[in-house]
């Protein structure tokens, strides 16, 4: 019997660290999707310093073993994610009585992947989930990674079942051709998911904004390339370049994924700021194209979600790359909701019982359902 169709809300903050996108969309969590309506609401200089801090001591810990920094930054991230479905539902005018339920993704401190014949890997999600359930009065699945890592996936990306959706509609729809189509994420990291039919492979293609973030951070003192303008101004160093994609990763078949900080941008020292983030830029670009050697079958079409798809110098050395690309958004998309909406529905489906996770998109030896269930009738606040 299908399922029935549910209002329910995503929240994503990623590993940008800008703020948090808060997405309502009605969803059966198989192939009925209605985006309803979304906000973004931006972190304050002091709320992105205590995320950043949670992110440099989790690096100092070898497991998710608790910390002041991340209980901080959690009780933090459970008040502003109210914030952000407070205004969500007002600007909806959706009262939350109506919501099923609030999928929280919570913020990524770190990733550390299974490493083959090694290691089975951790990654760790921060945010109170039991918190938010009692601020908001809606019941909340969080720890939508951790099911899959135990069971020997990569936990991540989880993005992609929602994408194959989003694909169905716009071919049936005829927005899209048929044939295998890639949506590519560029946000703090880049990530791609190839589908054909009912066949899907997903993967972290590298970096995605963050280097160049943090680039621009050090040498401007702004927090991102506006625009594309700096790489605009720029000249890409063929020879950084170069060094910069000499490197196994690209090459190793999938799954895989990646942790915020696992490429440095030390190989630019001694450039402008300009012809840094021009070469970064290019670098990003160049690291999704060698994703295409692992794709059973060259894709039609490329659609492009995230923050980067905003950043010409990286549109049009892809382009360049690839071949054309276009913006999600021209399909009626919303570029910068999709990982918000996609939380909604993974938590639908977690709430059914379904699979979140495939060998296809993560690694995981067998499809594989997840998320931890927070229930607001036993999350009242204490205090
Ligand atoms: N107008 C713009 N010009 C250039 N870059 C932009 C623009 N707007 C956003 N960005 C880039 O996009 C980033 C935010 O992207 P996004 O919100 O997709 O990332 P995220 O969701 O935090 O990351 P992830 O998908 O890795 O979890 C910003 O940090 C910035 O680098
Ligand atoms: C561990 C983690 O938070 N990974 C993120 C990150 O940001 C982009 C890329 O790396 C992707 O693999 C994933 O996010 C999206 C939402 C996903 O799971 O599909």
């Amino acid at each position: 019997m299908a399922n029935a169709a549910r209002l329910a809300i995503g929240l994503m903050s990623g590993t940008s660290m800008d703020g948090i996108d808060a997405a309502l969309i009605e969803t059966d969590g198989v192939d009925h999707v209605r985006p309803v309506h979304g906000i973004s609401l931006a972190y304050s200089a002091a709320d992105r310093a205590a995320v950043a801090a949670a992110v440099q001591s989790a690096k100092t810990h070898p497991t998710r073993r608790r910390h002041a920094e991340a209980d901080r930054c959690a009780t933090m991230l459970a008040e502003r994610h109210a914030e952000a479905v407070a205004a969500l539902l007002s600007a909806a005018s959706v009262p939350a009585a109506d919501v099923a339920t609030i999928g929280f993704h919570g913020q990524t401190i770190r990733h550390m992947p299974p490493v083959p014949e090694g290691d089975s890997g951790w990654t760790w999600q921060i945010g109170d989930a039991g918190l938010l359930a009692a601020l908001t009065g809606i019941d909340v699945i969080a720890d939508f990674r951790h099911a899959d890592m135990a069971a020997g996936g990569q936990g991540a990306p989880l993005v992609p079942l929602y994408h194959r959706a989003l694909v169905a509609q716009g071919q049936a729809a005829g927005r899209l051709p048929m044939g295998p189509v890639c949506v590519l994420n560029i946000g703090g990291v880049a990530n791609v998911t190839w589908i054909d039919g009912d066949a899907l492979l997903a993967f972290d293609t590298g970096p995605g904004n963050a280097l160049i973030d943090d680039w621009v951070q050090a040498t401007t003192g702004t927090r991102f390339d506006a625009d594309g303008a700096l790489a605009a101004r720029g000249a890409v160093h063929s020879d950084v370049l170069t060094a910069m994609l000499d490197n196994p990763w690209f090459d190793q078949p999938p799954p895989k994924s990646l942790d915020r900080d696992d490429f440095s941008a030390s190989p630019l020292r001694g450039l402008s700021a300009a012809d840094g983030a021009a070469t970064l830029a290019t670098f990003t670009a160049r690291t999704i194209a060698l994703s295409r050697q692992h794709m059973p079958r060259a894709p039609v079409a490329w659609v492009v979600a995230g923050g980067g798809r905003r950043n010409p110098a990286i549109m049009n050395a892809l382009a360049q790359a690839v071949g054309a690309v276009r913006p999600v958004d021209a399909l009626a998309w919303d570029g910068d909701l999709l990982e918000a909406q996609a939380f909604a529905y993974l938590a639908v489906r977690s709430s059914a019982g379904l699979p979140l996770s495939l060998p296809g998109t993560t690694g995981v030896a067998a499809p594989t359902r997840g998320g931890l269930l927070y229930r607001a009738a036993l999350s009242r606040l204490s205090r």
